[in-house]
């Protein structure tokens, strides 16, 4: 991932692709994408690797810190806690959000820079830059480079699609009929097509969900035998593993091949792609150009299973200290598994197994995308340095923990019926509770401050970011009666 090298540009624009690939997807909308401008990142300056801050001083900069970024929030994905730490950042430094009228960007629509607060696009270049592009949206480039320069970092989380449809399960069991008429997760996916229909309203929910958030295209779905359109192939759980963090480079362990078909050759390219018709929710070359486009446009992409190495590599990138990038887990739901052993197989259930593998299987696309940057997130890891990351991690979560129970109420997360003060009970949604935080009491007022900021919920966040960009306008009485002294 990075900006556009020309080795990429010319894997992704070198003529015979260029030619097949904009053909077949100009007809099924992809080319809003791809036509959204030319989409020249320049090269960042060089990036000196400094020394993370070893405490809660900022760490002086030895490259200058990244101050324009767009975060695509993908849905349950940990990207709260993400949105978090841009909250913190942004305001501390005085940095302007893009925010939306509410709370999302048109969600499920795909994003359009109108819905921007503020927005003037025919300003003469009067209109103040934003730096920070985060709240949900279904990302649409052409419409993000309306409000945010070319050269901003662009950054995203991805979740293995097995966790994130749990959560997802439990959080959105109303807003999407297919999960409103299913009565279990298991249920569900030991048959998705009994209550799953494309385009039913909330369904996004249901399948491909991180696909869809990354705005990409869904081809059109072949008509195939009732009962089992082109379902995709069954993982091989044994393959299929994602280990819990710290314990290595997992990359090589994944087996994207079980799902993402070995890249054909050129011959077989072109005839796979030459037809729209033959596309399905499987094929390769679909996938592997969704892939190659997104790594074109992204800088980074975390993973919330290693959430804490992501963090680091984001402080690494963005040129920020460690404590920039330290903050507590929000939006987490109470009573699920918050233990990584969700994501490896050892110790689950047989049940929890075949319902992981499902899960996987009926989300291919999100397992696609999982994978391969499962995969760069390790690439990037080797080239950081292991013992350095570990290193690295081991501080950040040293720092959590004592700022956990500096400023924490138990030194951890509570159970939103005890959070009386508004101002930090995250909005609850859902069939499960979302914890948030209580502040210990006889904090100094500094520390009293920077708690308040680790603790405030991602609404709450934005309303507070919304009245310092956009005070409200004091209308004095107009005095008429009397004439105006010079
Ligand atoms: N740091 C970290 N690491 C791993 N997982 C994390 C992290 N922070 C949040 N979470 C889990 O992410 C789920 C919430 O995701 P989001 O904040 O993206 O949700 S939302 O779309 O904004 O509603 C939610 O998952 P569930 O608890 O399974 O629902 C959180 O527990």
């Amino acid at each position: 991932m990075g900006p556009l090298s020309p080795a990429r540009t010319l894997r992704l624009w070198g003529p015979r692709s260029l030619g097949v690939a904009l053909g077949v997807f100009m007809t099924i909308g992809f080319a809003l994408q791809l036509l959204g401008g030319p989409f020249q990142r320049r090269l960042p300056g060089p990036q000196l690797r400094q020394p993370l801050a070893p405490s809660l001083r900022p760490a002086l900069p030895s490259c200058p810190p990244r101050q324009r970024l767009v975060f695509l929030k993908t849905h349950k994905s940990g990207s709260s806690s993400v949105l978090s730490l841009l909250h913190r950042y942004g305001d501390r430094h005085g940095l302007r959000f893009a925010l939306p009228a509410r709370y999302q960007f048109g969600y499920p629509r795909l994003f359009q820079a109108s819905r921007v607060k503020g927005y003037r696009p025919q300003t003469g270049g009067t209109q103040l830059p934003f730096h920070i592009l985060c709240h949900h949206m279904r990302f649409n480039l052409k419409e993000v480079l309306q409000v945010m320069p070319s050269d901003s970092f662009f950054f995203s989380i991805v979740r293995d699609p097995a966790a994130l449809a749990r959560s997802a399960f439990s959080y959105y069991k109303s807003t999407s009929s297919a999960f409103r008429k299913s009565p279990s997760l298991a249920a569900f996916l030991a048959n998705p097509r009994a209550f799953y229909r494309p385009g039913a309203r909330g369904d996004h929910y249901a399948r491909n969900l991180l696909w869809f958030d990354f705005g990409l295209p869904f081809p059109p779905e072949k008509r195939a035998k009732r009962g089992n359109l082109h379902p995709p192939r069954d993982p091989d759980p044994l393959q299929l593993q994602v280990f819990p963090s710290g314990a290595g480079p997992r990359a090589q362990t994944l087996n994207p091949n079980a799902l993402i078909h070995p890249v054909s050759t050129v011959a077989d390219h072109r005839s796979q792609i030459s037809s729209p018709a033959s596309f399905d929710l499987g094929s390769s070359s679909f996938i592997q150009w969704g892939l190659a486009w997104l790594d074109s446009v992204f800088d980074l992409v975390m993973v919330a299973e290693y959430f804490d190495e992501s963090l680091v590599l984001l402080a690494d990138a963005l040129c920020w200290g460690l404590d920039d990038v330290v903050g507590f887990m929000h939006n987490a739901q109470a009573g699920r598994k918050q233990d990584l052993s969700t994501f490896s197989n050892t110790g689950l259930t047989a049940e929890d197994q075949q319902l992981t593998a499902r899960a996987r299987a009926w989300n291919n696309l999100d397992w696609a995308l999982y994978v391969h940057f499962n995969r760069s997130l390790w690439a990037r890891i080797e080239k950081y340095g292991q013992h350095r990351l570990q290193t690295a991690v081991a501080e950040l979560r040293a720092r959590r923990e004592a700022l956990a129970k500096h400023c924490l109420a138990g030194g951890e997360a509570s159970d939103p019926k005890y959070i009386t003060d508004r101002r930090f009970r995250p909005f609850q949604f859902g069939s499960a509770k979302v914890l948030g935080y209580i502040l210990r009491s006889g904090l100094s007022p500094q520390d009293q401050e920077e708690c308040e900021r680790l603790a405030t919920p991602e609404l709450q966040y934005k309303d507070k970011l919304d009245a310092k960009q956009f005070p409200p306008t004091v209308s004095l009485p107009l005095k008429t009666s009397r004439p105006l002294s010079p």
